[in-house]
């Protein structure tokens, strides 16, 4: 049966785990697809942040949505929270999408402040993964699992190295895991955003107004404004959705062509003026018809 992903039960019959979904763009997501119908978990560490968190994301009276406090650093932790959703219900979708980062030079980095993004990035998702994908495998059951990465996974990034290495790994595990697991209708996807700016990434990406950088700017977008949350909400519908189940082992960009604006190109030209186009087209064409009149 084909699923149309714009009718508002899309996702009916779903049941999500958001990691994360506390707070942030796993809350904003959590709430699009409950009115899409699916019953959603969300987990994290903080207790309060996810019942506020729920109470939001459960604005119908018909929205299922659960709470579990998970380190999901720890893998025990990550298994009893996957047996108390299995008691529910199994899963049919896991949304990666709980983080750690901070911009830091990379010289002053301790090993417990690398461990502190890296754990959380790369550990974390994948105990979370492999403790879903065992039960899906299990039980002959088809999964669907997206990750929230980072465009930081093409181009590397300074400063965030710990987080630019965690991405890319969870990148490979995409990647590698769709082959892995595709013979039993599991599939992995990932999201690369641009800026969408949340108030705990921009107090950990931005902390200085006056030293703002080009990743947490919309100026240096190409579409010149930030991501909207209901840009996202719509691309995580889809890749949880029935709609196109031979996608598999993708990681998406959605930043509005920044990570394809670098340095290295001539994007900083879209700021010439109609003027200027038509000087530095003058100014070529007597460059090369210096060129020809040299030629025999
Ligand atoms: C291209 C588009 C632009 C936007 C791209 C955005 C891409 C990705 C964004 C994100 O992922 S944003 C997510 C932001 N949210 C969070 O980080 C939430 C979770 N964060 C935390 O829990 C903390 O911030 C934490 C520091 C990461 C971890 O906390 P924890 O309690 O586990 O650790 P601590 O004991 O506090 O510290 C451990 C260790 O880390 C060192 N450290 C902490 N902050 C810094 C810092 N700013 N610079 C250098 N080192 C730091 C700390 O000193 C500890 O090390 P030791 O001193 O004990 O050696
Ligand atoms: N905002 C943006 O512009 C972009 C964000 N992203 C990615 O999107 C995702 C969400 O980012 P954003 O909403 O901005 O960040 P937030 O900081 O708001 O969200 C991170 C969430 O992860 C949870 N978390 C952190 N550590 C753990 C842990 N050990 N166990 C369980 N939960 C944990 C936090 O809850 P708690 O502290 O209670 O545990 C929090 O709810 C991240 O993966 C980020 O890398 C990617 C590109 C751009």
């Amino acid at each position: 049966m084909s699923i149309d992903i714009f009718r508002p039960d899309a996702l009916a019959g779903k049941s999500i785990l958001v990691t994360g979904g506390g707070s942030g763009l796993g809350k904003e997501i959590s709430k699009a697809l409950a009115d899409r119908g699916a019953t959603v978990h969300i987990c994290g560490r903080r207790a309060q942040v996810l019942e506020a968190a729920a109470r939001e994301i459960a604005s119908s009276d018909k929205a299922k949505v659960y709470t579990h406090v998970c380190d999901i650093r720890d893998a025990d932790q990550v298994d009893q929270m996957m047996e108390a959703i299995w008691s529910v219900g199994p899963l049919t979708g896991l949304l990666n999408n709980a983080a750690a980062n901070f911009i830091a030079p990379t010289k002053e980095l301790s090993p417990r402040g690398f461990r502190a993004v890296t754990s959380t990035v790369m550990d974390g998702s994948f105990h979370v993964t492999l403790a879903a994908g065992k039960r899906w495998i299990a039980g002959g059951l088809k999964g669907s699992v997206v990750s929230n990465l980072v465009t930081w996974v093409w181009t590397g990034s300074a400063f965030v190295v710990p987080s630019a290495m965690a991405k890319t790994a969870l990148h490979a595990m995409t990647m590698s895991l769709a082959v892995e697991w595709g013979p039993y209708g599991i599939r992995l996807n990932a999201t690369a955003p641009g800026p969408f700016p949340t108030e705990s990434a921009w107090e950990k990406l931005n902390p200085l107004p006056d030293t703002k950088s080009s990743a947490t700017s919309a100026d240096t977008v190409p579409m010149r404004r930030f991501g909207q949350m209901r840009e996202l909400q719509s691309l995580i519908i889809f890749l949880m959705s029935d709609a196109c189940e031979y996608l598999t082992g993708q990681t998406i960009a959605i930043d509005g062509g920044q990570h394809l604006a670098g340095p290295g190109t001539f994007a900083d030209l879209s700021v010439l003026t109609d003027e200027q186009w038509k000087a530095a087209r003058d100014a070529i064409v007597k460059s090369t018809e210096r060129d020809k009149s040299q030629r025999a």
